[in-house]
């Protein structure tokens, strides 16, 4: 199931196209399989949530270079509000997963990023010194692919309010997501209208690069990575 309809154009039409591959192999990670199926293990659960806490501070302070990069007070509403979102609901998430693995969120959260965590906030937090356009171009992957794989579940399989993580499911094919990630999309749109050939490469790199982080992100989770040395150090 392509990540844009058949019909759509544009910047990011484009880029979600291009890029299907990486939505599938997101939506296809044994991660998300788990959480699919109800077989991930409690472990892999919390270590997901104790990086993805701190995963979500660092996007939180993306939102703040893109309001010091805001030429309106139409940009500066969207990441007023995006910080708003992330800061107030998001953890319901979180707690849905806590519940499962039956762990207090404060619990759960933790103080060191993980190697390819790191990576990932590093990766959105240089974008932020770059332009507006390749900051949310980096930010976008984020909520689009969860809000696109969230409802692909909900339309393939329905998941019961039995199912074992039925609450972070269902919190992500919420119909308020979606419509952020139409706000973000059209945002960056009009910005890569105006962009010049250089600028929407970048914009184009990033966008792509953090595709590939939401992938290593489950991964990570599912080899429950830390910063041993490899061979045992
Ligand atoms: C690694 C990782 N990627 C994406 C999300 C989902 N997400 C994070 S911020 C945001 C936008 C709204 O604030 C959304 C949808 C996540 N939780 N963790």
């Amino acid at each position: 199931m392509l990540p844009v309809a058949i019909d759509e154009t544009g910047f990011t039409a484009d880029l979600g196209r291009r890029h299907a591959d990486l939505f599938e192999a997101f939506y296809r990670h044994p991660f998300l399989g788990g959480m699919r199926d109800g077989t991930l293990g409690r472990e892999q659960v919390l270590h997901y949530v104790g990086q993805d806490h701190a995963y979500l501070t660092a996007y939180v302070r993306c939102y703040g270079l893109g309001l010091t990069l805001s030429p309106d007070r139409e940009w500066m509403r969207f990441f007023h509000d995006s910080v708003a979102y992330t800061l107030g609901e998001e953890g319901q998430a979180h707690e849905a997963l806590c519940a499962f693995a039956g762990t207090a969120y404060e619990d759960a959260q933790v103080d060191r990023l993980a190697p390819s965590a790191q990576a990932y906030v590093d990766h959105m937090s240089a974008a932020g010194r770059d332009t507006l356009g390749v900051l949310v171009a980096a930010l976008l992957p984020c909520p689009w692919t969860y809000g696109w794989a969230a409802r692909r579940f909900a339309a393939e399989a329905a998941p019961g309010e039995d199912h074992p993580f039925h609450g972070w499911w269902s919190f992500y094919a919420e119909p308020s997501g979606g419509e952020a990630v139409a706000t973000m999309r059209s945002l960056l749109d009009g910005l890569a209208a105006g962009a010049g050939p250089a600028e929407r490469e970048r914009m184009e790199r990033a966008f792509e690069v953090s595709c590939h982080h939401e992938i290593r992100f489950w991964e990570m989770a599912w080899s429950l990575e830390d910063w041993t040395p490899p061979n045992g150090g």
